[in-house]
């Protein structure tokens, strides 16, 4: 379905930024690993998460959706052989944190996912875990989903490429401590490392320590203990809400923010500041408030690779050019979003020029239509070109993938979208 977006102007009002996708996946994970049973409070119910939900289950794990959030009963790590494949739709997080917890089975696990799933690679992941123990293959033997997993992780010495995707770091780890114990070194330019942060924070919560240095983390042979988790506020759902504030102009106040998070997507705030919005900090909240006039900049993207869409439609409304560069792992996404992006911004009259890892953006929009590709973060971001001139998002429908109530908070800051009538 498409997404109608209407000029929008002087934005106000408090909006709760939704919970935290990546922690979610973490806490619904690490819950099922651990001895007893944890409360998983205000987590993020999207279709990725639900990935990692059901996935969970599917290795005999007993998970309640309540109303306060989800109960978890974990197996300690003693984890049934699945019955069937495992779908685990768009996830690419689902998708590469399991595939070591699957070692941690008996059998075999095979996972599959949607069209754009079926494109994320996995080799560097797959080349890594065969040291430890587990025997993993892509089924078409191009690196890529249907995966193939047999059990058997029992530890040692590995290396992986830092370059490609932080998620086989997570991974690694998250499984590491029910086995014989790891030693992991990352070779190469460590990106997307905030989100290994969160993975260290989510395993310490669950009273397991890893120890980093010199490029290895070591994690020695433990258990996860059961433990009651609130999951925080998504600083990358935030930059949609908040970059709309920038681009129509007004004040808007985003709660469950913290000033202290690890997310390294909390940039966005820097870089709307920057480019001349005014943020205030505060200990679990921010507070945006814009003309609605601002300048373009020059952002390396390496750790928060994820607002490489909202940075890029900030850059084509802003005055002046915007340079966006480290954030070459953008092209294993949902999409390549350095391809889909550029794309779509020329089709909308801008001038860009596509790099290897990141673009140049400069000129006027003149077109009133996008498409989305199916990529959740590029119908959110393209939101922020219509509140200026109106669009129309070609699927635009699928925000549901991490933030399912999109509409309706936009819509409670005075932001006109909706969705088309079939
Ligand atoms: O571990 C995570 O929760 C994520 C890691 C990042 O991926 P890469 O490490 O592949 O950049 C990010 O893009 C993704 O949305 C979520
Ligand atoms: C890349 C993303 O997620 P995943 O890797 O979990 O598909 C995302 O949410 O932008």
């Amino acid at each position: 379905m498409d997404l109608i977006v209407e000029r929008s102007e002087g934005l106000s009002g408090t909006v709760k930024a939704p919970p935290s996708k990546s922690y979610t996946h973490r806490a619904v994970i690490v819950a099922s690993l651990a001895e007893g049973r944890s409360m998983i409070a205000d987590p993020l119910v999207s279709e990725d998460t639900l990935s990692s939900l059901r996935a969970c289950r599917a290795f005999g794990v007993r998970i309640h959706e309540e109303a306060q959030g989800w109960v978890v009963h974990g197996s300690g790590g003693a984890l049934e052989t699945p019955e069937d494949v495992i779908d685990v739709g768009n996830s690419g997080t689902t998708l590469r944190i399991m595939t070591s917890v699957a070692g941690l089975a008996e059998n075999y696990t095979v996972f599959t996912g949607d069209e754009s799933l079926r494109k994320r690679p996995m080799q560097p992941l797959l080349d890594a875990l065969r040291p430890l123990g587990v025997t993993a293959v892509s089924s078409r033997m191009n690196g890529l989903p249907p995966i193939i997993v047999r059990g058997g992780f029992r530890g040692g010495e590995t290396s992986i490429d830092g370059r490609v995707s932080s998620q086989f770091i997570s991974s690694i780890l998250i499984a590491a401590p029910l086995s014989g114990g790891v030693e992991l070194s990352v070779e190469g330019e460590f990106i997307s490392r905030p989100y290994v942060d969160m993975t260290l924070d989510v395993m310490g919560r669950f009273s397991v320590p890893v120890s980093y240095s010199d490029g290895i983390f070591t994690v020695e042979p433990s258990v996860y203990r059961a433990v009651d988790y609130t999951v925080e506020g998504d600083y990358s759902s935030a930059s949609y809400l908040a970059g709309a504030a920038a681009v129509a102009g007004g004040e808007v106040r985003i709660q469950n923010l913290f000033r202290d998070s690890k997310q390294g997507d909390m940039l966005i705030l820097d870089i709307l500041e920057d480019m001349g919005a005014d943020v205030r900090r505060g200990d679990d909240h921010a507070v945006v408030s814009s003309t609605g006039e601002l300048e373009g900049v020059s952002v390396d993207l390496h750790n928060a690779p994820d607002l490489l869409p909202t940075v890029a439609v900030l850059g084509a409304i802003a005055e002046g050019r915007t340079e966006i560069r480290g954030v070459e792992h953008a092209r294993y996404k949902e999409t390549d979003r350095i391809g889909t992006c550029a794309a779509e911004l020329k089709a909308l009259g801008l001038q860009v020029r596509e790099l290897k890892d990141g673009m140049i953006i400069q000129g006027d929009i003149t077109g009133k239509t996008v498409k989305s590709h199916g990529d959740h973060r590029l119908a959110m971001a393209f939101t922020l070109i219509g509140l200026r001139r109106g669009i129309r998002i070609k699927d635009g429908d699928v925000f549901s993938v991490s933030f399912p109530d999109f509409i309706e908070k936009m819509n409670s800051l005075g932001c006109r979208l909706r969705l088309a009538e079939l």
